[in-house]
């Protein structure tokens, strides 16, 4: 093995995408094993590789760690993203679940019926608009600083920067209302680390299209 850390899960966004951006704003290259079939997945669980049976999972300092918050908190530690102190962390936490709840909407919209996609995506604009931003445009007023959390680049601050740019997959003016979110956004974008990995030809995925939802399907029979 190269060193770096692998991640093993799909060819597309889904709950390994968090991770990728952190370990790009942290400048840490890795490598990816893409899951194409529901035998390769079988043969991880026969294995014994997976924990819980389920991915992603990512192989980083000798451990195979599963469960995407355990992995995240994990590299934001490493990485120094996660804060100067118990309060800083705590904090940090609580914006990440923010986000963590606002991006599982966004993430389940194309696995729903038809039927359903036009309310529940209304319900994300809603929320967005009405419970998530507002939290973070206060936060940033209040706060003063470029940052959500002390005044440096966080675990919170990528996250929210993936959530903002989900939301804006949705509706476009989304951050319309927002001054110090557009404005946070525009910073966070800048970071070189960020910035490289918006860029073309990065390890970011593509929004979930319905071929990628077809392999989801395959792969975990559902
Ligand atoms: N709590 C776990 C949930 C992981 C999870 O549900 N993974 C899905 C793929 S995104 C999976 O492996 N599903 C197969 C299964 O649960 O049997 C986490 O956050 O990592």
């Amino acid at each position: 093995m190269s060193g770096k850390p692998r991640l093993t899960y799909l060819n597309g966004r889904g709950r390994m995408e968090p991770v990728r951006w952190l370990l790009a704003a942290a400048g840490v290259e890795f490598e990816e094993i893409f899951l194409e079939t529901r035998e390769q997945y079988e043969k991880l669980i026969k294995d014994g590789v997976l924990l819980f049976q389920q991915v992603p999972m990512v192989e980083i300092d000798g451990m195979k760690m599963v469960q995407t918050r355990a992995i995240l908190s994990y590299i934001a530690a490493k990485y120094n993203l996660y804060g100067k102190d118990l309060k800083e962390r705590a904090w940090i936490d609580m914006y990440v679940e923010g986000t963590t709840d606002l991006m599982g909407m966004i993430m389940y919209l194309p696995f729903q019926p038809a039927d359903t996609k036009e309310k529940n995506l209304a319900l994300i604009i809603e929320r967005a608009t009405t419970r998530y931003f507002p939290v973070y445009e206060k936060a940033l007023k209040d706060h003063g600083h470029d940052y959500l959390v002390g005044n440096k680049l966080s675990w919170a601050d990528i996250h929210l920067l993936e959530a903002i740019l989900m939301t804006e997959e949705c509706k476009p003016d989304i951050l319309s209302a927002f001054p110090l979110l557009q404005a946070f956004k525009g910073r966070i974008c800048n970071v070189p680390t960020i910035k490289k990995f918006l860029q073309p030809g990065s390890q970011r995925k593509p929004p979930t299209d319905e071929k990628f939802v077809a392999v989801v399907r395959k792969i975990f029979n559902i």
